[in-house]
């Protein structure tokens, strides 16, 4: 089910073995002709194309595109005590491993006088995507707000694909997960047109459940930064609207490498393969080995468990997909060429020695040393986020954090003494880049 690449005795550059590795058929760059128009109708028309691509994609016409309090109230209340406990748990752990990231200010006096110093600021308003469409994302939930709390972003408004077993509102552990961690502006609006919505805001042009005062009012205002996860059509929107907001990495379909030697587990290998494979038919699940034992009994074991997971057609999709490999290679240093330039969202490292090879890696979105690390750990419960680069972008971005909220800006401060000291050097560039009123600029407070 799943293929072998050999690359065993093959001296590759860095750019051939990038493209020697397994990549899916439709990526963002396929997907960005599909959400186009998407984003065009939303900017044009607000709520009339998210009332209509709702129907069209989630097979549901909201009423409320904007969930109403007493919706998120009673999700609240319903919530299951031990699925409660278990986001206060997660959202404890992510908190923590957060607040580690926060930026510090710095003040550097570069002679008497003299001072530069770099605040940082958070962002004023954001929009976080919860995806909702082939699985339900409650974690995703914790994994957004909570970076975006601890950065101290005052605007949070979140959205996720409305679900038509919940009366076009999104699924009601989402909506919990949102009233546990206080945020009040949730959207039962999914795909490219959550993205477009955030991006560009939203008119509501409808009389919502009958009342004509909500024709023509501000449904949703547009936000700085938009984050989160989803499929490769909320990651092609995410990449098409950057700019005229932030986004953070492009988190599309899940990707799981795992470079992994004879001492690994090839039960653990094929169960953490499988785990992040039913995410979606265009998940990615690469092992790279030196050793065709445990490859051979990593196919073995992959059969038996994909015949008995839930999720089959899915996993088998996965699996069987142009982007899923077993991939040979000579030793764990060919094996971390391999790894490196693959870029992958999550890496698992199972090795003998395993933390000294995770030292050595370079572009991963997030890195799972040893035998007791699955990925599914940081999916929920480690501390991390999972909100992950993904499509090798890994090689230039980060996981979602605090930095993913936050901006920095500097202030300088020069004395008229520390002026006149550098007075000279000023004029003389300026003078060469031929813009003599920036050396002027500084001259005149000396006449
Ligand atoms: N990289 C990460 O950090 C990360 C984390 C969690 C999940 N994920 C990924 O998020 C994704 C979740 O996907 P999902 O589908 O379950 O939920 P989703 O919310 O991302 O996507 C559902 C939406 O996709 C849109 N859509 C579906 N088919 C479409 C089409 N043909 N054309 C245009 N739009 C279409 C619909 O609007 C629908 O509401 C998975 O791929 C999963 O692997 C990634
Ligand atoms: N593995 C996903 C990141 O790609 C995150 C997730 C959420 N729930 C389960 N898994
Ligand atoms: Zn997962």
């Amino acid at each position: 089910m799943i293929s072998r690449i050999d690359l065993r005795g093959r001296t590759l550059t860095a750019a051939e073995l990038r493209r020697a590795i397994p990549r899916a058929d439709l990526d963002v760059e396929a997907a960005t002709g599909v959400v186009e128009p998407i984003l065009a109708a939303v900017r044009d028309t607000g709520s009339v194309a998210l009332r209509d691509l709702a129907e069209r994609f989630d097979g549901v016409r909201p009423v409320h595109l904007r969930v109403p309090a007493s919706a998120l109230a009673a999700a609240l209340e319903a919530l299951d005590p031990e699925l409660r406990a278990a986001l206060e748990l997660a959202t404890a752990r992510v908190r923590r491993g957060h607040e580690a990231q926060l930026p510090q200010p710095t003040t550097t006096q570069l002679a008497p006088g003299a001072v530069v110093r770099q605040r940082w600021v958070p962002v004023r308003r954001v929009g976080l995507y919860v995806p909702g469409g082939l699985a339900l994302y409650p974690s995703s939930v914790v994994m957004n707000v909570v970076a975006a709390q601890v950065a101290g972003v005052e605007g949070l408004a979140v959205a996720s694909p409305p679900q038509k077993d919940n009366d076009g509102l999104p699924d009601p552990t989402v909506l919990a997960a949102c009233a546990l961690l206080g945020v009040t502006e949730v959207y039962a609006v999914g795909g490219a047109q959550a993205i477009g919505m955030f991006a560009y805001g939203a008119v509501e042009h409808d009389a919502v459940a009958g009342d004509e005062s909500t024709v023509g009012t501000v449904l949703c205002e547009p936000v700085d930064v938009i984050t989160g996860p989803g499929n490769v059509y909320v990651a092609a929107a995410k990449r098409a609207v950057r700019g005229a907001v932030g986004i953070d990495a492009e988190a599309g379909p899940t990707e799981i490498a795992i470079l992994a030697d004879a001492s690994a587990d090839a039960a653990h290998v094929a169960a953490d393969l499988v785990s992040q494979a039913e995410h979606d038919p265009n998940a990615a699940s690469v092992l790279v080995t030196n050793s065709t034992r445990l490859a051979d009994a990593v196919e073995e074991r992959l059969d038996q468990r994909v015949a008995a997971t839930k999720h089959t057609a899915r996993v088998c999709a996965a699996l069987g997909g142009p982007q899923s490999a077993i991939v040979l290679v000579d030793d764990v240093e060919h094996g971390l060429a391999v790894v490196d330039a693959y870029a992958a969202e999550h890496l698992e490292i199972q090795t003998a020695d395993a933390a000294a090879v995770a030292e050595r890696v370079r572009s991963a979105g997030a890195i799972f040393v040893g035998a007791y690390s699955p990925v599914s750990l940081g999916d929920y419960v480690a501390g991390s986020n999972h909100v992950l680069p993904t499509g090798g972008c890994a090689h230039y971005s980060s996981g979602l954090g605090v930095m993913s909220f936050t901006k920095s800006v500097q202030v300088i401060e020069y004395t008229r003494d520390a002026l006149a000291e550098v007075t000279g050097p000023l004029v003389a560039l300026a003078n060469v880049e031929d813009l003599p009123a920036h050396g002027e600029a500084a001259q005149a407070r000396f006449l």
